[in-house]
């Protein structure tokens, strides 16, 4: 468990080392704006106007001290991408229109539900004081779930921008995000932004951030992201408070490939930062990773856009195409090196550690090779999920896949579906438990001491095990004080165990919390919010294993297993969670021509039920007489709502069931 007085002074030895005193003493002060010459003087109008570049620019007028490379991180929601969007229109990048609204949240998803899930970079060419500076953006999710995306952006950055909610004030992954990029040894500065709302309250969110982060309130910048106030003085920070770069130019290319997208007509666009050297078209480069070579095809910026330039230096962060069309060939962290010059690949990443698994199987097998290739081209554009193959006698031939939560898992659905026109089934997301077998011949047989159970259908039986473990996480919750005791209460009934409280303002607390990570993952977000009337945020970190006795439990229809709904319980929970699951089936299952037992068990042992009435659904019954081609109509929709059915035996079940039942599942 971290503690303040552990950090110590932490934001002079990290915060000021670029910074001098002449530099920053108390932002914001007066600043001249950054003019627009008449002749249209913004580095981004000369270098790469969106509209019809007619050259490819250079980037080599950017000397190493001229780059600043950072990024935005926050609490869900509180305004990074507003924030992007204007220094996009500030710096000319994009223009100034009042449909700029997250410019950089792309995909269907992230529009759709509001929210960042994949990191973006844009390079904005900015004239500051008579001095062009080219500022390489990465604008970052903020849900717990996307954590690795921030992790991974931060390795091409020297500095972030920490915007807090002036209404909201610190939340829990504020402190999550701010210890990544604490760790990381970057530049903080801190944001405080939306203070045009009602409600809005910078002077105390400047005291909860030199309470938690010991960052001096002078060093907040009090913004609006929304109306543009004072976003100039955060351009003016980027540049005085955070470093350069340290790369040397001069020295053999070596580059990081820090993301990865896939296009299906040129292959993987690689995103990388580049430590030392130069590269351009034509040059032969190597996976550090996989010893093939490869020639670039096309470097370039993103503007946001891809933009190709003609080279790409040392401190840039910019795209790279070299014909790799394998998923295997552009692994993120790999470092990509000259063909003559062999040199010492950079660290990478520590990689994503999945925090749930899931079945994935096509609806119908014949569409198994179709979502074979959708898996693999998302998982180039989300290296976060682990796949396995798998197969089930009910479900067929399909795939375990790992997620870094059950958002995670929604919004790599969802992308399937919206990007790659499939459809799946999901099975209960399980976390990782782990086994330790009981005998020298076991260990002998499954070749190591401890198995980890990903799949629940594995669950190995107790007669083979000395003891099972569980996966703890230490979780983070902030809370304004009121709601303290119900989600004590709440936590408690989680199976949790209290590490830490403390107020970081008058009414507000900060709580630590060992929990088992299957207590958490499927509703405990949901729960905290509805107590809480959405005022409570929650962020966990991993925190190892602990001793458990678990058990696996079946549900049946009619006596069928229906293997999405195999799961792993505590002992303790059995009966709670298996009386749950039957009464939300009982609950979401469409009436059918015949009765349905719906039951729980542990081995033999029935431990719920209940029963779905029988009943005839007639689409039709409402077309008294007449017209034909509207009866074909309802029948044709019928079929392929059909489709979406899964048949458990002789039952027919929604997909979106089993989502639903989990979902509200009630872990007590
Ligand atoms: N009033 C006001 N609203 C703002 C301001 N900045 C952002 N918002 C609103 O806050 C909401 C969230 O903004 P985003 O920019 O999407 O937040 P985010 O941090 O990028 O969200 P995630 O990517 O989901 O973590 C949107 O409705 C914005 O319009 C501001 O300065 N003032």
């Amino acid at each position: 468990m971290w503690t303040l007085a552990g950090r110590g002074c932490w934001h002079r030895r990290v915060l000021l080392p670029w910074a001098t005193a002449a530099a920053r003493p108390g932002l914001p002060r007066p600043l001249p704006i950054p003019s627009r010459t008449p002749a249209g003087s913004w580095a981004s109008d000369r270098l790469c106007s969106s509209v019809g570049l007619k050259e490819k620019p250079d980037m080599s007028r950017f000397a190493v001290e001229d780059i600043r490379n950072f990024s935005i991180i926050a609490h869900v929601d509180h305004g990074k991408s507003t924030l992007a969007d204007r220094l996009l229109e500030l710096t000319g990048t994009i223009d100034k229109t009042k449909n700029n609204k997250q410019v950089l949240d792309k995909l269907q998803v992230e529009r759709e539900r509001g929210i960042t899930v994949k990191a973006q970079t844009a390079s904005l060419f900015y004239n500051f004081e008579g001095k062009e500076y080219l500022l390489n953006l990465i604008d970052t999710p903020g849900h717990v779930d996307f954590s690795y995306e921030v992790s991974r952006s931060l390795s091409a950055c020297q500095g972030v921008l920490l915007v807090v909610d002036a209404n909201e004030g610190i939340q829990a992954q504020t402190v999550a995000n701010f210890f990544l990029a604490f760790e990381a040894q970057l530049s903080v500065i801190p944001v405080i932004n939306k203070i045009d709302l009602k409600n809005a309250d910078p002077e105390r969110v400047e005291k909860q951030i030199e309470k938690v982060f010991d960052i001096p309130s002078d060093d907040c910048i009090k913004i609006s992201a929304k109306l543009g106030t004072n976003v100039e003085y955060v351009l003016q920070a980027v540049i005085e408070r955070i470093p350069p770069p340290k790369v040397h130019r001069r020295n053999p290319l070596r580059a990081l490939v820090f993301d990865s997208t896939f296009d299906q007509y040129r292959g993987v666009i690689a995103n990388v930062a580049l430590f030392d050297g130069m590269v351009s078209r034509g040059d032969k480069i190597v996976s550090a990773h996989t010893q093939k070579t490869y020639e670039v095809n096309e470097v370039g910026v993103l503007n946001p856009s891809e933009q190709p330039t003609l080279k790409l230096y040392a401190g840039q962060v910019g795209y790279l195409i070299a014909g790799m069309k394998d998923v295997t060939e552009a692994q993120i962290g790999d470092t990509l090196y000259s063909h003559k010059h062999p040199v010492e690949p950079l660290p990478g990443f520590k990689s994503a550690k999945p925090m749930v698994f899931a079945g994935m199987y096509p609806i119908d097998q014949s569409e198994y090779n179709n979502l074979k290739s959708a898996i693999e081209k998302l998982t180039l554009n989300d290296s976060s999920v682990s796949v396995h193959r798998d197969s089930s006698l009910a479900l067929g031939a399909g795939w375990r896949l790992g997620f870094l939560g059950l958002l995670h898992m929604e919004v790599f659905n969802q992308r399937l579906e919206q990007e790659y026109n499939t459809s799946v089934i999901l099975t209960t997301p399980t976390v990782p438990y782990k086994a330790v077998l009981s005998s020298a011949k076991l260990i002998k047989e499954y070749r190591e001491k401890e198995i980890t159970i990903i799949n629940p259908a594995q669950f190995p039986d107790k007669s083979k095990v000395a003891e099972y473990l569980e996966p703890v996480v230490l979780g983070t919750i902030i809370t304004p004080d009121e709601y303290t005791g119900k989600i004590m209460a709440l936590c408690q009934t989680r199976r949790a165990v209290q590490k830490h409280l403390m107020f970081i303002d008058q009414n507000r607390v900060m709580l630590k919390y060992l929990f088992p990570l299957n207590e958490i993952v499927v509703d405990f977000y949901d729960s905290l919010k509805s107590l809480s009337s959405g005022y409570a945020s929650f962020d966990y970190e991993d925190a190892g294993y602990q001793t458990a006795e678990l058990i696996k439990m079946d549900i049946l229809l009619n006596g069928n297993i229906v293997e999405e709904l195999v799961t792993v319980v505590h002992k303790d929970k059995a009966y709670a969670v298996g009386k749950t699951i039957c009464e939300r089936l009982k609950d979401s299952l469409p009436r059918q021509l015949f009765e349905i037992a719906i039951q729980a068990a542990i081995g033999s042992k029935i431990i719920a039920r209940e029963t779905v009435k029988a009943y005839r659904k007639n689409v039709l019954a409402k077309c008294y007489g007449g017209d034909i081609t509207r009866k074909m109509k309802l029948l044709k929709r019928q079929t392929e709502g059909k489709k979406k059915l899964r048949k458990i035996g002789n039952i027919e079940v929604p997909k979106d069931t089993f989502i639903k039942v989990l979902k509200t599942q009630p872990n007590k």
